[in-house]
């Protein structure tokens, strides 16, 4: 399974889509558009922020079991970075550091292997792709998409919100271990209008699982 992380409008879902048709296997997307708790919690993060990060647990384990079925299978999310966004959340009063701290721990319990058996769920990523894209692109890209929720006009609280998020994703990928890791310049490389540059990433992509020897 790889896996995709990145800020919001960094392209993930995108680049699902190429590469799994690239590699000849399977997407699976968290569907932002259609989560009941998103528009509540940022209208609402103090009441919302819990409820929204089990929401989102369960929904990335449900994508961790359908994605089995290739290691070359793309998930637009990794489960990793939700703990990142949930920790800076309490760090702004937006939720309680006790929240975090058992979220934490139910995440870790979850992510632990339990089951040795031949189909048993394999719940880390054969490898991970951070999609790194600056403050800039990723304010011009939630602007470019609209999302009423989003957008900094509605609600100006945000612009730090997303200037400490995006200083803190850096970080996150510099300590991630769980897994091999590969980062992508999303800055340099627009893979989505720009064909020449898909390919550059699909190369990139490719010889990494070739060196980790990923098969599907
Ligand atoms: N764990 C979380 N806690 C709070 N908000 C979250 C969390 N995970 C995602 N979000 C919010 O959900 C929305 C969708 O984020 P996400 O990065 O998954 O998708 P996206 O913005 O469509 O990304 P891309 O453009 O790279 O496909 C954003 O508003 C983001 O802030």
């Amino acid at each position: 399974m790889i896996v995709l992380s990145g800020t919001i409008g960094a392209g993930k879902t995108s680049l699902a889509t190429l590469l799994a048709n690239h590699l000849g296997s399977e997407a699976f997307y968290e569907s932002v558009d259609d989560n009941p708790i998103l528009p509540l919690f940022y209208e609402n993060p103090q009441k919302y922020g819990f409820l929204l990060q089990n929401y989102f647990l369960n929904k990335r384990l449900d994508n961790i079991k359908d994605a089995q079925g290739s290691a070359l299978n793309v998930i637009d999310r990794s489960i990793f970075e939700d703990l990142l966004l949930f920790q800076l959340n309490a760090d702004l009063e937006r939720a309680t550091q006790t929240e975090v701290q058992i979220y934490g721990e139910l995440l870790q319990n979850m992510m632990e292997q339990v089951d040795f058996s031949d189909d048993a769920v394999v719940k880390t990523p054969d490898l991970l792709i951070y999609v790194n894209v600056s403050f800039e692109t990723m304010l011009g890209r939630i602007k470019k998409r609209g999302r009423a929720y989003e957008q900094i006009e509605n609600d100006p609280s945000l612009y730090d919100y997303y200037k400490e998020l995006t200083s803190r994703y850096h970080a996150w990928f510099d300590n991630y271990s769980a897994s091999p890791k590969l980062m992508i310049e999303g800055d340099k490389y627009d893979f989505v209008n720009n064909d020449e540059h898909l390919n550059e990433i699909f190369a990139i992509i490719d010889d990494k699982i070739k060196e980790l020897g990923i098969k599907g």
